[in-house]
């Protein structure tokens, strides 16, 4: 017994003695000792982490920005990594030909590895992004959006049975149904049924979020989350329920299914009809599963398959809802930019019945910059996107630092930095009509830039354009018991809403 105890007082002991060892090296001799930032960063990530997103629930982002304000453009927010705010900095990193990659340390614990946003291996990522391309390019989004513009209809007839019963619409709950419903109609080949859901009701939004409530301990305790990885997977499910692993159960289900219909021999083509033109495809799954999609794409397994397929459901859906959450709830608080919106939309459909196409609103200038400052303002993935210093080394104003550094940079900072956006606090759509606005684009990090820019980026403009327009011209929208606080958000990998969030008053115009 006495041995037992003294062997772990000496084990105990070892450990205290490295652990201060290893803090007063990282403090005092590590390459990164020169930034300044919270001394428990520099010595601890784990906890400092752990500390600002669980316990203090997803606040890190918001004490970054206070550390910055204090601290200056470069701060130590780990060990072994800084977090940079600098617009310049930033095209630095994200510049053609930059050699910097994702960080394993924290990709590998958010999302699937392997998959297009969690491959952190360049030319893996290369291969992956090439499959899936054509399912999101340009091209494609023209191609599909009739269908984006169906689920538009069809959610203003919902909207039209609230209006009917006098009831507020949760535009949280129905924007994230549209979303759903898009993206899941590309990815399986058919929506979830979210929109047509009478409280418009999300299993995956629910299973997702609840996921995410859990995710910071991911991050912060990367080797906590290998073990647990490690382990067969009935004894994880057991040991650490994860919410997101029901559903990756369900996706394969789902494409199981699709997968059989897709390959049975036709009974549509003894009716006469063709399959290929009849069913509806899923493009994304097409891709993935044929090895000619690009060269050296070899085809996925069941479980890699399920994978990808969450990780494009979860891209498509919080960003580009949370976008709009947010954006319309500020065009209906500044009543001048409402009536401006209205009378555009107004003067180029004249009549409510008007066919309001995608291809027709996106040329209209002022709700362009809408949606640009909607994207810029709202930042739906606020947090930090980290990269590693490449091979040679990356020098940062006059100081070399070591490869494998790890540098930050944050879309909500860079989105509302003073050196390149006048009142960034305000909500403006004005500034993106100014004589000199062309330079803007460039410094817009909502979808971050280079060779890991979202792939959705033309499907997010599709959807925001058509839902905005035809609810903005079909519609008077007021707000309905919504303040500031019920806006307001924490970073949980996306922009999420503490508060009960925006409702609205709906009624059809009758012009
Ligand atoms: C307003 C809407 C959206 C915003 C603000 C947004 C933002 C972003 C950002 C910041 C990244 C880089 C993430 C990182 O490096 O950590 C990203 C990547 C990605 N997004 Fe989006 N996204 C939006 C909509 C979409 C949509 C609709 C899809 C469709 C499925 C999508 C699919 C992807 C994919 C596949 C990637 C990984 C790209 C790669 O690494 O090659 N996103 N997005």
């Amino acid at each position: 017994m006495k041995t037992a105890l003294r062997l772990t007082i000496t084990l105990l002991g070892t450990y205290l003695f490295f652990w201060i060892l290893r803090a007063a090296y990282r403090l005092f001799f590590h390459p990164l000792s020169r930034y300044p930032g919270p001394l428990l960063a520099a010595i601890s990530k784990p906890w400092y982490e752990w500390y600002w997103n669980f316990y203090q629930k997803g606040q890190l982002v918001f004490e970054i920005e206070r550390l910055h304000e204090r601290l200056g453009p470069v701060i130590r927010i780990a060990p072994n990594e800084l977090h940079i705010n600098d617009p310049d900095m930033f095209l630095e990193i994200t510049k053609v030909g930059s050699q910097f990659t994702k960080d394993p340390g924290f990709y590998d614990y958010i999302t699937f590895p392997g998959t297009s946003i969690g491959e952190t291996d360049p030319i893996r990522h290369r291969i992956r992004r090439q499959v899936l391309t054509p399912a999101f390019s340009p091209l494609r989004v023209q191609e599909i959006a009739p269908m984006v513009r169906a689920k538009v209809d069809r959610l203003l007839e919902r909207f039209d049975e609230f209006a009917a019963r006098s009831e507020p619409v949760n535009m949280f709950r129905a924007t994230k149904a549209f979303t759903m419903d898009v993206v899941s109609t590309i990815v399986f080949g058919k929506g979830l049924g979210c929109i047509d859901d009478p409280e418009f009701r999300n299993q995956f939004i629910e299973y997702l979020h609840s996921t995410f409530e859990m995710g910071w301990t991911a991050t912060a305790f990367p080797n906590l989350t290998a073990f647990s990885l490690s382990l067969p997977e009935w004894v994880s499910e057991k040991l650490f329920p994860i919410p997101i692993m029901e559903f990756k159960k369900k996706c394969i289900g789902l494409m199981d299914n699709y997968l059989q219909d897709r390959d049975a021999p036709t009974l549509h083509a003894q009716n006469g009809a063709n399959k290929k033109t009849d069913f509806d495809r899923s493009i994304a799954i097409d891709l993935l599963v044929d090895p000619e999609s690009a060269k050296d794409h070899s085809t996925l397994d069941a479980s890699q398959l399920a994978e990808e397929v969450i990780m494009l459901l979860s891209a498509g859906n919080d960003t580009t809802s949370d976008a709009m959450i947010s954006g319309t709830y500020q065009i209906l608080k500044h009543s001048e930019i409402h009536e401006k919106l209205a009378q555009e939309l107004q003067q180029a459909f004249p009549s409510v019945h008007d066919d309001i196409t995608y291809e027709r609103i996106k040329k209209l200038p002022y709700l362009t910059a809408v949606i640009k400052e909607i994207l810029r303002y709202s930042s739906p993935l606020p947090g930090k996107a980290p990269r590693i210093v490449p091979q040679d080394g990356w020098t940062l104003y006059g100081h070399k630092l070591p490869p494998k550094t790890v540098i930050n940079t944050s879309a909500y900072l860079l989105n509302k930095h003073q050196r390149v956006w006048s009142e960034p606090s305000k909500f403006i759509p004005e500034r993106w009509l100014e004589g000199d606005s062309a330079h803007l684009d460039k410094y817009m990090a909502s979808f971050y830039r280079g060779t890991r820019q979202c792939l959705g980026k033309d499907l997010a403009f599709c959807e925001m354009y058509t839902l905005l327009a035809n609810l903005f011209r079909k519609f008077h929208v007021e707000i309905h018991n919504t303040t500031d606080d019920d806006m307001k958000w924490i970073d949980l990998l996306f922009t999420y809403f503490v508060g009960r969030n925006l409702h609205v008053a709906l009624r059809r115009r009758v012009e």
